[in-house]
Parts: structure tokens; sequence; C-alpha cells
């Protein structure tokens, strides 16, 4: 089903979003899978999506591997594809997007292809030390769950110097923001 096709199904459906995020480990598929049991909701994780996709012989499939390995984010496009057609397959209206969006570019891309507006976002905050220590004896044979990985994963690593450390939270904010010379 080409995008537009798949838009047009999904503005009928006019369905209920809600993004869960946080960091790698803080909880998110677990939580989402309580969610699930008790409120009927379908959870869909970006991460699961991409790493299926790879596993599937796609042509995005050595990009997916290389970007998961080194705990980047997949083009916006990529990820939006596999949500849509989740969305779709899933015969629900009610959906977790569980690790989705990751930046501001993620989130504008989204609404603008999808139209759909999330409902809320629901946000699991943990400490760095903590979620490390969980994905190391998570134990589902991950190959991002390993310190290396996971190091990159974590999004701002103020232990570097000044100018690096602005690079990242520049990323944070959306270039609208950004302040005019
Ligand atoms: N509140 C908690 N206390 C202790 N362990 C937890 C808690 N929540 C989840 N865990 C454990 O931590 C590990 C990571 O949890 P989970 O896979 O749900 O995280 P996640 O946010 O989905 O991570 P990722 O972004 O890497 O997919 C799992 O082994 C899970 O059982
Ligand atoms: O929207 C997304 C979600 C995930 N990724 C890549 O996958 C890994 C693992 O994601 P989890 O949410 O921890 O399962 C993540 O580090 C990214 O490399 C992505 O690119 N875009
Ligand atoms: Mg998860």
């Amino acid at each position: 089903m080409g995008t537009a096709e798949a838009t047009r199904s999904l503005a009928d459906l006019n369905p209920t979003v809600v993004f869960v995020l946080g960091g790698p480990g803080s909880g998110k598929g677990t939580q989402c899978a309580n969610i699930v049991q008790h409120f009927g909701f379908t959870h869909l994780s970006a991460g699961d999506l991409l790493r299926a996709e790879r596993n599937s012989g796609s042509e995005n499939g050595t990009m997916i591997s290389n970007m998961i390995k080194e705990g980047q984010i997949v083009p916006a496009e990529v990820t939006i594809k596999l949500l849509e057609r989740a969305m779709l397959e899933s015969g629900n209206d009610k959906f977790l997007i569980d690790g989705f969006p990751r930046n501001e570019e993620n989130r504008a891309a989204f609404e603008a292809v999808t139209k759909i507006v999330p409902s809320f976002v629901l946000f699991f905050d943990c400490s760095e030390e903590e979620m490390e220590m969980r994905l190391l004896s998570r134990n589902q044979g991950r190959e991002d769950d390993n310190v290396e990985t996971i190091r990159k994963r974590f999004k701002v690593d103020a232990g570097r110097p000044i100018e690096e450390v602005f690079e990242s939270v520049k990323g944070i904010f959306s270039p609208k923001n950004e302040k005019a010379d």
C-alpha cells in the first residue's frame, strides 16, 4: 500500500495515539504490555518494527542494522511507513507508539504524513545508572544491549566538551527556535 493510500485510510480511522517515550531500559515496553492488558491499546514499538524490517531481508535491512548498532536514528520516512502499515493491519484504533518520535524532526514528519495528533505523551523518567543495569541484564538477545551501544543510545552525554554537548542540545530544539544572528 502506498503512503497516500495508507494516509487516507488512517485519516478515516481517526485513531487515538499515545507516544510512549523514555530512555533505553526505562520500562516502556514493560508498561506498554500492562496498558495493552488493561486498556485494549495496540502496542507498536518503533524499535521492534525496525528490527523486524531488518530481519525480513528488506532493501533497508543493512542501513537499519548499522543505525541500531550505532544507536543512531533511522530516517523518519522509513519508520513512519512501518508504523502506518502496522496501525492499518492491527484492526484497532487505539495505539501506544513506543520509542518514537526520537526527535522534533520525527514528530513533525509523523504529524505531516499521517495527520494524526497524539492525545498525550507518556514519559518514563529513569536514571542512566538504573537503565544501564536493566539493559545489561535484559537477556533478550538484542545486539544493542551492550555497554558501548547503550552509552551511545543515552541522548546527551554531558561529560564531553561544551561545544560538543551543545551540538547535541541543539538537536533537541527545532530549527525554528534557533536565534537569528
Ligand atoms: N520498574 C522496573 N524495575 C525493574 N526492572 C524493570 C522495570 N521496568 C522494566 N524493567 C526491566 O528492565 C528491562 C528493560 O525494560 P523494557 O524492555 O521495558 O525497556 P524499554 O524502555 O522498552 O527499553 P528499550 O528502549 O531499550 O526498548 C527489562 O528486562 C524489564 O524487565
Ligand atoms: O523511531 C525509532 C526507534 C528506534 N530506532 C532505532 O532502534 C534502536 C532501538 O530502539 P528501542 O526503542 O530501544 O527499541 C534505537 O537505538 C535506534 O537505533 C530508530 O532509529 N527510530
Ligand atoms: Mg522497548
